[in-house]
């Protein structure tokens, strides 16, 4: 009922601005800007209305269409210019021969056109037909100079872009990985930054298309105002039948392209709901509860339903551009008409040659064809540009938030690694509330070459700790001190050199078992000795030995070759990767998480031998009693630290982390499930610890 009510008065407004914009182009049921309301039922049903992306790419659909043509030609400059800035960067010289090859048709054109009057004036005077051919002469010959040096100059221009739209796509995509590689963790994470990633990543295939949009638009510019001129100089009454002549085939080609325009974003959420169907019915993950719950049939129906309004869309818009067209063509046929009156009164008034005449008509018909292909040219143009614009905003922008690379150097055997009053707050998206700290003055310290376990309810912030351990975010307040060495002040590279981590989400890479391993330190000579002890300490051989290449098997399904691992099988050898790279500080977080039990025990015993080696150990992990392993324990809850010590020192104080270890031995002391509420409350994940 309230749905209905909704939707009810929606189609109201949208009706109420197709009406303020008087168009009604057969759209009772609620049209937006003169589109009928894309939204259907299936969308409600299914997705809870229409399915809009949220990307930064997305946010033109709208900016786009709420510029008006005047707009669009004043922002243009601004925008062409950071386009060109982008092809003079990557090319100089295809840039240069490109204007100029442009600016020098321009020229031939108009010299073609004077030529053309003279030889009409030369061939209507004179006596003998003779005489008149052989005066006309000398203007043939520039006419065929002119003709040739056009077709040159074109040729020229074609190379040009040619050779300059690969390089400026090739530089532009470099310039956007390069800036996304540079900046910090907290910026990739951040909501506002990865939309302006995502709208960048166009701009080097915009800056592209732009060099070739923008050679037409600046080709058509220049035979534009050659026949404009041209015309000026034969008579000042011709430029205002020009426009008179162009104008209406412009608005037609304008009308159409905008209708389309703003159909496709209306109606591309309707598509892209119907391509996201169709895509679960092939999807392997849902293909079991496709068959199983007997899916199938409901989204084919939803699919079915999706399509056919698409369709009916499609048909709308063939019946308003046969309109459209006809109506310009019923203008621009007046508009001839009057042109040529006009033409004829001034010939039999005697205010204009009939050669002049000859002339203005192929200027006119040279001049008209240039104007509608600009105002479309520059259409497409404007929408390209907004793109590069972008990237030009995510330079400015990465250039901000690239950390800067340090100076300090960092001991190189430090004694401990100390948390001084920690605070750090993820970046919020700036529309909801600020979040509250991830870690809120966190004072503790890593003693180095030991076990160091990090222990707590689900979102307590170990991950985070450990991240800010590994230099992946600085602090707002506080600071993380190698010895004496401020983590923040320190040369970037140095301390990244001493972390390996084996995250959560560690990277699959799609490539083979050997690179999964050796990318953790991939400029590492390539040693058995290096690869054998890594496999070791993973305990990962038996992975490598099933494997039909072994460490050369490629680890993604869908190639020729390509080798699926089970989640626990994965993690092992990430494991390895990170025992591969050998640096000081080894961050494990839930190492153990997809392990069976004998597997978790071998992964242990190697965690403590890597320790016993030197390495400082950062374990976090929910199973207590893996925690046992640990030198020191440390318990988060809510981004503060609560307790430290030893495991059996912990245990002994009966406080958090005792009642946490307690919870958990209870499910193997008793056949019954333990109760989350026993005790005093410890957060939403009490049972996970
Ligand atoms: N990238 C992020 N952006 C915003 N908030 C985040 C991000 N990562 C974590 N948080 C938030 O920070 C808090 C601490 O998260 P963190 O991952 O450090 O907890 P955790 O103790 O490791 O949790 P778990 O045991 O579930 O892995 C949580 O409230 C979480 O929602």
């Amino acid at each position: 009922m309230r749905r209905r009510y909704v939707r009810g008065r929606r189609a109201q407004e949208h009706s109420r601005r197709a009406h303020e914009n008087g168009e009604n182009d057969g759209c009772e049921d609620g049209c937006e800007d003169g589109v009928p309301s894309s939204d259907s039922d299936s969308e409600h049903l299914l997705f809870g209305g229409p399915l809009r992306y949220d990307t930064g790419w997305a946010r033109h659909e709208e900016a786009y269409l709420e510029l008006s043509l005047r707009a669009v030609i004043c922002r243009l400059p601004r925008l062409l210019a950071s386009g060109f800035r982008l092809a003079w960067r990557a090319d100089p010289y295809a840039a240069r021969a490109l204007v100029a090859a442009n600016a020098g048709r321009g020229l031939t054109q108009a010299v073609g056109l004077l030529a053309v009057n003279r030889v009409l004036a030369v061939l209507m005077t004179g006596a003998t037909l003779e005489d008149r051919l052989r005066s006309a002469l000398p203007s043939l010959f520039v006419m065929a100079v002119a003709v040739s040096a056009g077709a040159l100059l074109r040729a020229a221009s074609t190379y040009a872009a040619g050779r300059l739209g690969p390089r400026v796509e090739r530089a532009a995509t470099e310039l956007y990985l390069e800036r996304a590689a540079q900046v910090e963790l907290a910026a990739i994470e951040d909501d506002r930054f990865r939309r302006l990633l995502d709208s960048a990543r166009y701009g080097a295939a915009s800056a592209r298309r732009m060099m070739d949009i923008g050679n037409r638009v600046i080709s058509a510019v220049i035979s534009f105002i050659a026949a404009a001129g041209v015309l000026t100089v034969l008579h000042p009454v011709l430029l205002p039948l020009l426009a008179a002549m162009t104008l209406p085939g412009t608005w037609s080609a304008l009308t159409t392209a905008r209708r389309r325009y703003r159909s496709f974003h209306a109606w591309s959420r309707h598509t892209r709901a119907g391509g996201l169907l169709g895509h679960m019915l092939t999807d392997t993950g849902a293909a079991p509860e496709i068959r199983v719950h007997g899916v199938g049939p409901f989204l084919l129906r939803h699919f079915r339903s999706l399509s056919e309004s698409a369709e009916a869309e499609q048909t709308r818009l063939a019946r308003l551009e046969a309109r459209t067209g006809l109506i310009a063509a019923g203008l621009a046929g007046a508009a001839t008409a009057a042109t040529y009156l006009a033409l004829g009164g001034l010939l039999l008034g005697g205010a204009m040659e009939l050669s002049v005449a000859g002339t203005a008509v192929i200027a006119i018909r040279t001049g008209s064809s240039s104007l509608t292909a600009l105002a479309l040219e520059v259409n497409a143009l404007h929408e390209q540009a907004l793109f590069v614009g972008d990237l030009d905003r995510l330079c400015e922008e990465a250039a901000r938030r690239t950390p800067p690379p340090g100076t300090l150097a960092l001991p190189d055997r430090p004694e401990r690694i100390r948390f001084e009053h920690v605070t750090f707050t993820y970046p919020g998206d700036g529309a909801t509330p600020p979040r509250t700290p991830a870690l809120d003055d966190v004072t503790l310290t890593v003693p180095t070459g030991k076990i160091v376990a990090l222990v707590g309810s689900n979102g307590s912030g170990k991950t985070t700790l450990a991240k800010l351990l590994a230099g992946l975010y600085t602090p707002q307040q506080g600071r993380v001190l190698w010895d004496e060495t401020d983590a923040a002040l320190a040369d970037r590279r140095q301390l990244a050199d001493r972390v390996a981590m084996v995250a959560q989400d560690f990277t699959r890479w799609p490539f083979t078992a050997r690179v999964n391993i050796t990318i953790g330190r991939p400029e590492a000579p390539s040693g058995d000795a290096r690869m054998a002890s890594a496999i070791r300490h993973a305990g990962a051989q038996d992975i490598i030995d099933g494997l039909p290449r072994g460490l050369d098997t490629l680890l993604v399904r869908g190639f020729r070759g390509g080798h699926e691992l089970s989640g626990g099988q994965w993690q092992r050898l990430g494991f390895c990767r990170a025992a591969y790279r050998q640096g000081q500080i080894l961050v494990v977080d839930e190492p153990t998480a997809a392990l069976d039990a004998r597997t978790e025990l071998k992964v242990f015993d190697e965690i403590r031998s890597l320790a016993d080696e030197g390495s400082t150990v950062l374990l976090i992990t929910h199973r207590l009693a893996s925690v046992r392993h640990a030198d020191l324990v440390h318990v988060l809850d809510k981004g503060r630290l609560v307790e430290s010590g030893t495991p059996a020192g912990l245990l002994a104080s009966g406080g958090l982390y005792a009642e946490l270890y307690t919870l958990q031995a209870s499910q193997y002391a008793s056949g019954d499930p333990p109760r989350a509420s026993a005790g005093r409350p410890v957060g939403s994940g009490a049972v996970d610890c």
